[in-house]
């Protein structure tokens, strides 16, 4: 399979900061490619380095070319954060990006596809919601139909049901052969979504697989948690079986299996232990992006989580302006 995005041993400093530091990376042609990694971490800056709209040292090449030689009509970049005209009707906004390109989708079928139809397309952008707004930049972005599409949290702000029903479109364009490079601080959306995950810390390239490959090798055990108020010892529950922490109100059981939960459960009830809620949780994508960046569960909202939430509850991701295309 062709190879749509080559970056080798590519470097960028801001002044004492190494933003990249030598980070090599291939995309096929079709692949979805989920880029993680803390804030700082440098994923915004490999995006321009691939978009070519920053200069860095080493290789860089998208669809076989320099990025900044690259016919723009082949490339959709939906930034982080973007700020068209507020006074433009979504309508209005997607066709001035299609009047850009000598072909281009018809804009109401590309904002019917976000969700964005009715009245909400006749509406000044300005007086959108904020999930209405990144629809709506998201189908900026889609309307030259392109081969490889960036997209920087590209459901930041939109409801449960749109990010999966943009999660849908996202994977229907990638079974046509569309290349997708996804940056997101959702895991749930990253896991979901790409063939292939790649975490950044500290600019450099610290893990890529398949999260399933990485979900093995680095998201450790499987884990029962027990929220209880009342403060055991973990040695006072220990039966040489189990490993057992607490974080804040829950103990947290590891190397057992499903068939082990009733032994976990009697050593809880011999210690006199009252709890209020067990789960049971499979590593995934969060363990390892906590494993491998050394952050902590409380920095990251994952009591939350791994209590049980709702994965589409994830707000973990800051709330961003909308973003837009590359021109
Ligand atoms: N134009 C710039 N001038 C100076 N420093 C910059 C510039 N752009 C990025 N940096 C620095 O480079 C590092 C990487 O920034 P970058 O925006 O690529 O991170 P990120 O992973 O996208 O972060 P986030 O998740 O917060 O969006 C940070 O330390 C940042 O402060």
């Amino acid at each position: 399979m062709d190879k749509v995005l080559v970056a080798e041993s590519v470097r960028k400093s801001y002044g004492d900061v190494d933003a990249l530091s030598g980070v090599s990376l291939s995309v096929a042609e079709g692949e979805v490619f989920g880029l993680i990694g803390p804030n700082g971490a440098g994923k915004t800056t490999l995006v321009r380095a691939l978009t070519g709209t920053t200069a860095v040292e080493g290789d860089v090449s998208v669809l076989g070319s320099d990025p900044a030689a690259v016919e723009e009509s082949r490339v959709g970049l939906l930034p982080q954060s973007f700020s068209p005209a507020g006074r433009l009707t979504a309508r209005e906004l997607v066709s001035y990006y299609a009047g850009l390109y000598d072909e281009a989708r018809d804009p109401d079928a590309v904002l019917a596809d976000v969700g964005i139809e009715g009245d909400d397309a006749d509406a000044w952008y300005e007086n959108l919601s904020g999930g209405q707004k990144r629809r709506t930049c998201v189908a900026a972005a889609l309307v030259n139909d392109p081969d490889v599409l960036f997209l920087d949290e590209p459901t930041t702000g939109i409801d449960p049901a749109g990010r999966r029903s943009l999660w849908n479109l996202l994977e229907s364009l990638a079974d046509g052969g569309t290349t997708v490079f996804l940056t997101s601080h959702s895991m749930v959306e990253v896991e979901r979504l790409s063939d292939r995950v790649g975490l950044l810390n500290d600019g450099e390239l610290v893990a890529v697989g398949t999260p399933a490959d990485l979900v093995a090798a680095h998201g450790g055990d499987s884990r029962l948690l027990v929220e209880t108020t009342a403060s055991p010892e973990p040695d006072a529950l220990d039966d040489g079986r189990f490993t057992l922490s607490t974080r804040g109100d829950e103990l947290v059981f590891e190397g057992l299996t499903p068939r082990d939960i009733g032994d976990a459960v009697r050593a809880l009830d011999d210690a006199g232990v009252a709890f209020d809620s067990l789960t049971w949780t499979e590593p995934d994508l969060e363990d390892v992006y906590l494993s491998l960046t050394g952050e902590s569960f409380e920095a990251v909202g994952r009591t939350d989580a791994a209590a049980g939430a709702d994965a589409d509850s994830d707000a973990d991701a800051p709330v961003a302006e909308a973003g837009g295309g590359r021109r």
